[in-house]
Parts: C-alpha cells; structure tokens; sequence
C-alpha cells in the first residue's frame, strides 16, 4: 500500500533517508514531505517535488507515517506540536537517540496514539548501506512489514527488543565512526610504509569493504577469515599479535562501553 511520509527535521538523516526512498523508487517525491524550521536549505528538494514547510503540525495531519529525525532535545517540543494531528491508525517512527518509546507515548493524547516504531540507521544511509535496527510498539503485522521495506530501501535491517536501543546505537550508528578510525590508522600506516595518501586511502577502504562483504556474504566467522591470511611464521600473524599487545581488541570493546554507558548517563 502506497503511504505518504512526512520528515520531521530534514537535517543530515532525514534529508539522506528522503533521498534513498526516492532513488530506489519505493515513495515518489510527492508522496514525501520535509519539515525544517528554516526551509530554505531544503529548496532542492522542493524542485524534486517534494514538499517542504516549517509547519509541523500541519505536515503530520496530511502525512499517514510521521518519521521523527530531530536532535534528541527537540524530540519533545516536536511531539507536543504534533500530537493533536496524529490518529490511532497512522505510523510513528523516531530514529532520535536515547528517547525510548514509553517516553514519547507519555507526550501523546490517549485517544491518538500511533503504532510507535524506533529506527537506529547510520550514516550510510545516504549511500543505501545504512544497518537499521528497529523496535516497534503495538505495530500490526502490514505495519511492520511496511516499516521494513521502507529501510531496506537505504540498507538492511534487523528487528531487535526496544531494551537494545541504545547498545544498537552504539555498534550501529557509531560504529561507522568506529570504522573510520580504524581505515584512518590503516592510511596512516600505509604513508609511513610507503604510500601516498590517495593510494593508501583507495587500498585501506576497499580492504575493508572487501572484509566485511566476506562476513556478509559466507556467513563466516572473522577468525576463520583470519586463520586464511595468516602464513605461520608470517607477516600477518607478527602484525596481529603487535596489535594485541598493544591492546586492540581490547581498546575497542572499552570503547563500546564508554559509548554506551555515555548514552545511559545523558538519560
Ligand atoms: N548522525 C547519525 O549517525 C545518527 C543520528 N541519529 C539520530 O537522528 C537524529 C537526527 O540526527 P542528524 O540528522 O544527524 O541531526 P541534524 O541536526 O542534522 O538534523 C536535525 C534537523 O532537525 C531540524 N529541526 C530542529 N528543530 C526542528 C523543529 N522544531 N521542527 C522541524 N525541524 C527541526 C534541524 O534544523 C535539523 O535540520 C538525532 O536524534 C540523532 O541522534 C540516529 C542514527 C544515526
Ligand atoms: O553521537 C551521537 O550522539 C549520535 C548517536 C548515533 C550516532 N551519533
């Protein structure tokens, strides 16, 4: 069934979400409009011909599905806007961090509440490789379904309990921060052996893309994708064991749990 969406805050993720619904031609850009409280950075998008305003209230009364995609300080202000246009039959997803669904329920009129979806994409939404974890609440079953064809339009996605939220925000969504640091070690290395930086940046990136496509298309285990690179007495075996004398793995997974105990000392 073919729903209208309005995009409450077109800002880095909801303008990449709009933008990846409407490449893989799953809405057409009449079927989307964007919210944004100064519309003129969305002018673009209006000349692709979807809609564009500053009025909150309005954009969710037309709209069957409302996706939330403002800072998690503003999610509040923009619930108590909307809440008199929302009915009991329309969608509600939020991809705003750390705002669980018992919370946002609480700002709504009894009478007319949606079913509520949490979605955590990350950045990779633009390209359409985003990973989407989603929860929902009181979603029927053509709910659910609707809502996970519509993010893997922009990647795939995993239906997760709501009590993963946070901890999918952190291997998720900053996990591509993560991911980062670790290709930009990788160019650094690279210079200092020998390359220039545009080399080294190609060589980095695609080997990681090449790693995680093995993971994701065999299904394997990392260490048994290591056991094949590893030559005994080899290069690769000596490089592994310096980096975990120097606490790599280690390092990473404290790093996981700073993020995700930063998330639970902001609630
Ligand atoms: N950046 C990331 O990797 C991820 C971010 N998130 C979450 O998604 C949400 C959005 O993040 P970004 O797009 O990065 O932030 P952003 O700051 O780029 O976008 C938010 C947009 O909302 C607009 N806005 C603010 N108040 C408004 C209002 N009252 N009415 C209408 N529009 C309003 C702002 O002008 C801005 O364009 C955040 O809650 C964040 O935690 C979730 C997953 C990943
Ligand atoms: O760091 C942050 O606040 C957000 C949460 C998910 C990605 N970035």
């Amino acid at each position: 069934m073919s729903k209208t969406i309005a995009i409450i805050g077109g800002g880095n993720l909801g303008l990449s979400i709009a933008e990846g619904l409407t490449a893989g031609g799953f809405l057409s850009p009449g079927q989307i409009t964007i919210t944004r409280r100064n519309t003129t950075l969305l002018q673009p998008y209006q000349q692709q011909g979807m809609t564009i305003t500053s009025d909150n209230a309005a954009a969710a009364a037309a709209a069957d599905v409302i996706l939330l995609a403002v800072k998690p300080f503003q999610i509040r202000e923009v619930i108590r806007e909307i809440a008199p246009s929302l009915m009991a039959d329309k969608l509600l997803i939020s991809v705003v961090t750390g705002v669980s669904t018992q919370e946002m329920r609480s700002e709504l009129l009894e009478d007319k509440i949606p079913a509520i979806f949490r979605a955590m994409p990350n950045t990779a939404v633009a390209i359409r490789e985003s990973m989407t974890c989603l929860s929902h609440s009181k979603a029927k079953e053509d709910q659910v379904n609707w809502v996970l064809e519509l993010f893997s339009q922009v990647g795939r996605v995993v239906i997760i309990d709501e009590k993963l939220m946070d901890a999918a925000t952190v291997l998720g969504a900053c996990g591509t921060a993560y991911a980062m640091r670790y290709i930009r070690a990788n160019i650094q290395g690279g210079i200092e052996i020998g390359f220039d930086a545009k080399t080294a940046s190609l060589i980095a990136a695609q080997t990681v893309k090449g790693a995680a496509e093995l993971l994701l298309q065999k299904g394997t285990h990392p260490e048994y994708e290591i056991d094949k690179v590893t030559t005994p007495k080899g290069c690769t075996i000596a490089g592994l064991n310096e980096m975990e004398h120097q606490g790599f793995s280690s390092s990473l997974i404290k790093g996981i749990s700073a993020s995700y105990v930063k998330i639970q000392a902001d609630k």
